[in-house]
């Protein structure tokens, strides 16, 4: 086999209940993710050593050394396979970059997937589960895809069953945010607040709303203790909140670290509706609809 290809979903998170600040710099989650129909695409092909070149809308704002996280996966799957191999990755940026929709943690995954493949490795999908684990808290998941809770730094899957398809818009921003900044931003806020901050918990009615497919009840229940951080750090991003809530968004809310926002919508037609209202009445200037819950990294 000379190339491979893969494709891999963008993330949002519908409950992302954040613990206290661990020793290790990480925080213990409850985070709930949701795959959308956003995709990156990671092809790997022959080559002698491993290299990435990235193409599409984002691709000027990722790095294409060894930072790169498709680079690194593709390393740590040669490590742990105990040889030396090589693959030239293309990657088709779709999803955006330091948005809060794990975009960078899709092309590992994707990496791991399609090299996993061209190498003829066989690897069992636990395997692959692990690496991605050690490369970030948020491959497995995109590995993985669907519906499904995240414990400990959110690399610990439990998959949840979903009772039908929720039709989302993003809003996106210009510029990204850092996820360790946002984290930190999220501490400060705390201490300075003196808040005792809860052991996270799994919400039950969204863990309902979810299974239902209650589109209003999971609008409704969206969470993220990470948003006050974001909106500190990016306060223009409150009034596309608040333009997507008097457009009739079910649920409003940032994606992940941000700065992405995250609408729900009543069905296809009403996405399609809210995409347009909230570009032209100048709320958001790049808004993308989609659906969930999608495939983790597929072989296409
Ligand atoms: C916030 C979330 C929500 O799904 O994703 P994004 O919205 O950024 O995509 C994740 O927790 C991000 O996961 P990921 O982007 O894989 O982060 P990692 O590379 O593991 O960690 C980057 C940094 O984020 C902070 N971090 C991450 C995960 C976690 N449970 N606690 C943390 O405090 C740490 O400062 C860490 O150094
Ligand atoms: N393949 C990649 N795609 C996107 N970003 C990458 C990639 N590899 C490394 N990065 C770096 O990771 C950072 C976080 O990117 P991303 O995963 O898109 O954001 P988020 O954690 O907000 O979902 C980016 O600022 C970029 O410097």
């Amino acid at each position: 086999m000379s190339s491979v290809t893969v494709r891999v979903p963008a993330k949002v998170n519908v409950q992302l209940s954040v613990g206290p600040l661990r020793e290790d710099g990480y925080h213990d989650l409850v985070n709930v993710f949701h795959a959308v129909s956003i995709f990156d695409e990671v092809m790997a092909k022959e080559s002698e050593s491993i290299t990435v070149a990235v193409h599409g809308k984002w691709s000027d704002q990722v790095p294409v050394d060894d930072s790169n996280l498709a680079i690194r996966a593709a390393r740590a799957l040669a490590k742990h396979a105990g040889r030396t191999y090589g693959a030239d990755l293309i990657i088709q940026k779709a999803i955006p970059v330091a948005g809060g929709m794990a975009g960078g943690s899709a092309d590992a995954a994707g990496a791991l997937v399609a090299c996993n493949e061209l190498w003829g490795l066989g690897l069992p999908f636990e395997d692959l589960m692990e690496i991605a684990g050690d490369l970030g808290s948020d491959v497995p998941f995109s590995l993985l895809g669907g519906t499904a809770v995240g414990t400990g730094r959110g690399e610990q899957l439990s998959e949840l069953p979903t009772g039908g398809t929720f039709h989302w818009v993003f809003a996106l921003a210009n510029g990204g945010l850092s996820t360790a900044t946002v984290y930190a931003e999220c501490d400060r806020l705390r201490e300075a607040a003196a808040a005792d901050v809860p052991w996270p918990q799994l919400d039950d009615t969204l863990m309902e709303a979810l299974g239902t497919g209650d589109a209003y009840s999971l609008g409704a229940h969206l969470s993220n203790d990470l948003q006050a951080a974001a909106l500190n750090l990016r306060p223009e991003l409150a009034p596309t909140l608040d333009a997507g809530r008097q457009h009739g968004a079910l649920g409003a809310i940032v994606s992940g670290s941000g700065p992405t926002c995250a609408f729900l919508a009543i069905d296809a037609t009403h996405a399609r509706d809210l995409a347009q209202s909230l570009t032209a009445t100048g709320a958001a200037h790049t808004t993308v609809a989609a659906h969930g819950p999608v495939h983790g990294a597929t072989l296409v």
